[in-house]
């Protein structure tokens, strides 16, 4: 059999053209089969890019959601404590540093034991949530609204002053009063409002609002307490 190439690959010269012809053919083919090669290595490094970039979207939209999570209250989808605090060092990164004026209001509803007890445990958590939906719904945008504990929660204004957070605290009590609750009950809450005085930190205010909740509680309920 005569030889196509020389040593080195190179085209023979002295072949025949009926032997040229079948060089050119194999040359044709060879061309092909590492076109093929490359074509299918390239879509199979395509798809798997393309795989692995899906795989890190649904890995970051899962991190997302489980920092969402832990952040958020599972019954009432407000923010939890943890949220409130990520929420609050994000817009104030020093805790210790005196943050622009903001105001404190408490928000407690009242005798929720005797709406557990009498109508059960599922009716206390529908009056939970449609509570929070309905400060979320009269609060604004840059407010925090917190599920502090319980039947508690905690709303976070920031450039709000004493004067307007009563107000607001106002606002809320009797929102409460036309809101529709479950079984036709009849739900109320209790506020404690304050707000942030030179030198204190977070923690201060969120005493004294508590303070002026506990006063609101003895002065009958369904009642604003500012201190
Ligand atoms: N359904 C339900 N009840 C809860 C939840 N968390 C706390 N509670 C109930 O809220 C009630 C709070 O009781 P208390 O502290 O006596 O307060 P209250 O009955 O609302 O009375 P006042 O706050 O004094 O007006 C308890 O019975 C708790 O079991 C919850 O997630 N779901």
């Amino acid at each position: 059999m005569g030889r196509l190439h020389g040593a080195k690959g190179e085209r023979n010269p002295l072949c025949r053209p009926s032997e040229r012809h079948r060089q050119n053919a194999n040359e044709g083919l060879a061309y092909r089969a590492l076109v093929d090669r490359v074509r299918s290595q390239l879509s199979n490094s395509t798809t798997r890019l393309a795989l692995l970039s899906k795989v890190n979207e649904a890995l970051e939209l899962e991190t997302r959601e489980l920092a969402g999570q832990a952040h958020t209250d599972p019954l009432t989808q407000v923010l939890n404590r943890e949220g409130l605090r990520a929420a609050l060092m994000e817009k104030w990164p020093h805790p210790d540093a005196s943050p622009e004026q903001f105001a404190v209001v408490f928000v407690d509803i009242d005798h929720l034991k005797k709406v557990d007890d009498t109508h059960g445990h599922s009716v206390g958590d529908k009056v939970l949530c449609a509570l929070a939906a309905a400060i979320q719904r009269g609060i604004r945008a840059s407010d925090k609204l917190a599920r502090w504990d319980g039947e508690e929660f905690l709303i976070i204004c920031p450039g709000t002053k004493a004067a307007d957070a009563h107000l607001l605290g106002e606002k809320l009590r009797e929102a409460l009063s036309y809101q529709i609750w479950p079984h036709g009950l009849r739900v109320t809450a209790s506020f404690g409002v304050t707000a942030l005085q030179p030198g204190e930190v977070i923690g201060d205010a969120i005493k004294r609002a508590d303070s002026a909740l506990d006063q609101a509680k003895s002065n009958g309920r369904n009642c604003v307490r500012v201190a």
